[in-house]
């Protein structure tokens, strides 16, 4: 059993969530905006929060960071509508553990909470990269991306990954780690993201007794758990200024200093940063150091996203359907024409990580050896479907986009059934056959 906060404001849909939660053995608590959802965290604990995105006084984000600025330690999952999909893929940044899309599927819902339940019990990350899970692609890019990580993995250079988010850096830091000769040693990976900015200094080069209220005992930091082996520093942009200086030291003269300590220590550690963007921005605006720039940049590698990855993205496709029946139990073997057709065209703002939720919804709902385009979110199809709007003042292109974009819609809402959607429409069978042929809706 789980305690978890739901922070809804659709009452119907957390009442539901609610009943749901309960009759499948956990324990839910719900609040309606981001300003009780602060009141109830000071309170109570809890194991899991789902957070709607879009709330009426702020965003799930504001959430997130204000889990992190408490240093609390708990698995986040956002809920959102597909519309924001993009936004919420910044979660993930934040420390989101996971994102589920509205409307959300009972099964799938369960499935996420059981691995974020899961991933809060993992003791510490395991250093090992699992090759059975991970596969390389066949591209030219992947070919470039690998024979750069042969090349710099067994130096002791800093190196940082740059990538969209979801495009396998965590995975690219652990493949460097595990083709070095530090591979028997630790792998540590720090989310900077999830730091609290109070308590990062701490976390990272450990605190004395008393350093601040709350340092009841000493305290090992990350530089010091990560010896002789790697430190994975994720969204390194997060890092606040005075951090970035203790970094810079602890890279320049190999020694870290505890919080409220006068002694130093001696650390053998090699870096590796993750970043979202090339931090440039960051360094114009006086956000990050530039010395500590070319400090982390002794070699930069470039995770290409999943949508310039062209025949990888087949394989991939391929890869996490096989991941998914081993897990779920399934045998699904071939995707129907329209799946695969929407599979391929879509493009993949979440990257790596979207793929593998979107195929573990889909091999779930899909109790046969075929995937159809029921198993895959509406909003997918829906995203896929609608043209570029026209721009200017062509009334003609921009009625008939409208036009398109309702129809498509409303065959959603009906899933599918041409004689309710034509009735919605106020139109006769013949006029959407006709409609949907010109415009070329399956
Ligand atoms: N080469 C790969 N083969 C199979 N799965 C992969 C591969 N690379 C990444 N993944 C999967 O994709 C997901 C995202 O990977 P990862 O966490 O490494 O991305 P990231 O770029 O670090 O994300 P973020 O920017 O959000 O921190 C994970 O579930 C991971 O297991």
């Amino acid at each position: 059993m789980a305690k978890i906060l739901i922070i809804e404001d659709d009452l119907t849909f957390s009442q539901l969530l609610e009943g749901f939660l309960k009759k499948h053995g956990h324990q839910p608590f719900i609040v309606h905006d981001v300003k009780n959802s602060f009141k109830i965290l000071a309170q109570d604990t809890f194991d899991l929060l789902l957070v709607d995105y879009r709330l009426p006084d702020g965003t799930g984000l504001e959430v997130l960071s204000h889990i992190r600025e408490k240093g609390f330690n708990y698995p986040v999952v956002i809920m959102t509508s597909f519309n924001d999909v993009r936004t919420a893929v910044k979660s993930i940044q934040l420390g989101a553990i996971d994102y589920i899309t509205k409307p959300v599927n009972p099964d799938e819902l369960l499935m996420i909470i059981g691995g974020a339940l899961e991933k809060k019990t993992e003791s510490g990350k395991k250093a090992t990269v699992e090759h059975a899970d991970f596969i390389k692609g066949k591209s030219t890019t992947a070919d470039k991306l690998y024979a750069h990580i042969d090349l710099v993995a067994p130096t002791d250079m800093s190196v940082i990954i740059q990538g969209e988010s979801g495009t396998g850096k965590e995975y690219a830091a652990r493949t460097l780690h595990a083709q070095s000769k530090r591979s028997a040693k630790p792998f540590v990976a720090i989310d900077c993201g999830a730091l609290s900015r109070d308590l990062a200094a701490s976390e990272l080069f450990g605190h004395v007794k008393g350093a601040f209220t709350g340092a009841v005992n000493d305290k090992k930091g990350q530089f010091e758990a990560a010896e002789g082996g790697t430190l994975f520093l994720d969204e390194v942009g997060n890092l606040s200024y005075e951090v970035q200086v203790k970094l810079l030291r602890a890279l320049q003269e190999r020694v870290i200093q505890p919080v409220g300590s006068t002694k130093k220590i001696a650390v053998n550690v090699r870096i590796i940063t993750a970043t979202n963007d090339d931090l440039l921005n960051s360094i114009q605006n006086g956000e990050f150091r530039e010395d500590l720039y070319h400090r982390l940049n002794e070699f930069k590698i470039l995770l290409p996203a999943l949508r310039d990855r062209g025949k990888d993205l087949e394989l991939f496709i391929d890869h996490f359907i096989r991941l998914s029946n081993e897990e779920l139990d399934r045998n699904v073997q071939h995707l129907s024409a329209p799946v695969k057709d929407l599979l391929l065209n879509y493009d993949w703002p979440g990257n790596l990580r979207e793929l593998k939720n979107v195929i573990k919804r889909m091999v779930l709902l899909t109790p046969a050896d075929t995937a159809g385009l029921e198993s895959l979110p509406d909003e997918m199809i829906l995203a896929i479907k609608q043209a570029p709007k026209p721009t200017g003042s062509d009334l003609k292109a921009i009625n008939e986009s409208n036009e398109k974009t309702l129809i498509i819609e409303t065959l959603i809402k009906v899933k599918y059934n041409k004689s309710k959607a034509a009735k919605l429409l106020n139109i006769d069978r013949k006029t959407l056959y006709s409609k949907m042929e010109r415009y070329e809706i399956e």
